[in-house]
């Protein structure tokens, strides 16, 4: 994820983003960022990993590895998370019962508008259907205050713990929602009024969403629509819920993450952190907003 977020860096720093609208939605882009970070993710992850299924945003991965320069494949893993003991959990598993979900840049819009902070890298594991890991890099963490920084990678594992990142409470005095603030319409809106919150926060990706209730900084994130996919939940929910969080649909349904699911989460997104009760927050959605997921 790192190697990715430093490959993000340099195609901002040459100034080409190379932009391209994905199929006939204006509001779906892709740049050489989003191409080459992938590139760079799921070619390392399928040589070290080969019998583990990676499904990436940006479609499959079709590469030889001559096609792919050689300083992107990564090979060397972080050692502190190595020394940790796997929970006996994971001991047993197959590879062919894992899916790994990549996104390899989450928060385009944002990208190509310069919000960089809003910017992440995806990674999330499933077993089984059942999300129970991930990562998330901010390549440009505190950027405007340190130019040469290079970002900061949290990461998650439930049963053993999180890493790379403070947790924090969010406010005790005032209810506060994160949501998009690229991708909203009538329903997302009608939703949020529901809730009453105190706060609402706009922000890009669905990465740096829920990296607000990691902090503290949201109690929330809801988005009433059908616009986010798999990649963009499983890496965020595996750091979310290691610290006892919960990533559902707006009915409370976890979301199946197997290898044969389709891509978008098509009945919503809310997630709240462990100083929440998820199930009440959910009742205040009026039945009629509800009623309209799937959609
Ligand atoms: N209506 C829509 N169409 C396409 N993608 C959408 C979408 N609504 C949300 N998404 C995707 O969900 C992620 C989070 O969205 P948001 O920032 O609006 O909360 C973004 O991921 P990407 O930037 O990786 O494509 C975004 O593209
Ligand atoms: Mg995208
Ligand atoms: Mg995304
Ligand atoms: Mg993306």
């Amino acid at each position: 994820a790192s190697r990715a977020g430093q490959i993000i860096k340099d195609v901002m720093h040459k100034g080409n983003l190379g932009i391209v609208e994905k199929g006939l939605d204006k509001n779906d882009l892709q740049t050489e960022a989003d191409r080459s970070a992938q590139k760079c993710i799921i070619g390392s992850l399928s040589k070290l990993f080969p019998g583990v299924t990676i499904i990436g945003e940006e479609g499959p991965h079709n590469d030889q590895p001559e096609d792919i320069p050689s300083d992107w494949i990564v090979t060397e893993q972080d050692k502190a998370v190595l020394a940790s003991d796997c929970p006996n959990e994971y001991s047993k598993i197959n590879p062919q019962e894992i899916v790994v979900w990549v996104d390899p840049l989450d928060g385009t819009s944002e990208y190509v508008e310069g919000l960089l902070d809003h910017v992440t890298v995806l990674i999330g594991l499933a077993v089984k259907g059942k999300t129970v890991g991930g990562v998330v890099h901010q390549p440009f963490y505190n950027y405007e205050l340190d130019k040469q920084g290079v970002g900061r990678t949290l990461w998650g594992l439930v049963g053993l713990g999180v890493g790379g990142f403070v947790p924090h409470p969010p406010p005790s005095d005032k209810f506060i929602i994160t949501t998009t603030r690229s991708h909203a319409d009538a329903v997302v809106n009608k939703t949020l009024e529901a809730l009453k919150a105190d706060e609402i926060i706009r922000v890009g990706g669905a990465g740096h969403k829920v990296l607000m209730l990691l902090e503290g900084k949201a109690h929330a994130y809801v988005f009433a629509s059908k616009g986010c996919k798999k990649w963009d939940t499983c890496g965020p929910e595996g750091v979310l819920k290691a610290l006892g969080g919960t990533l559902t649909d707006i009915h409370g349904n976890e979301y199946n993450y197997a290898k044969d699911v389709s891509y978008p989460n098509a009945q919503g997104i809310f997630a709240t952190s462990k100083h929440v009760n998820h199930s009440e927050l959910i009742s205040k959605i009026p039945k009629e907003l509800k009623d309209r997921f799937p959609y």
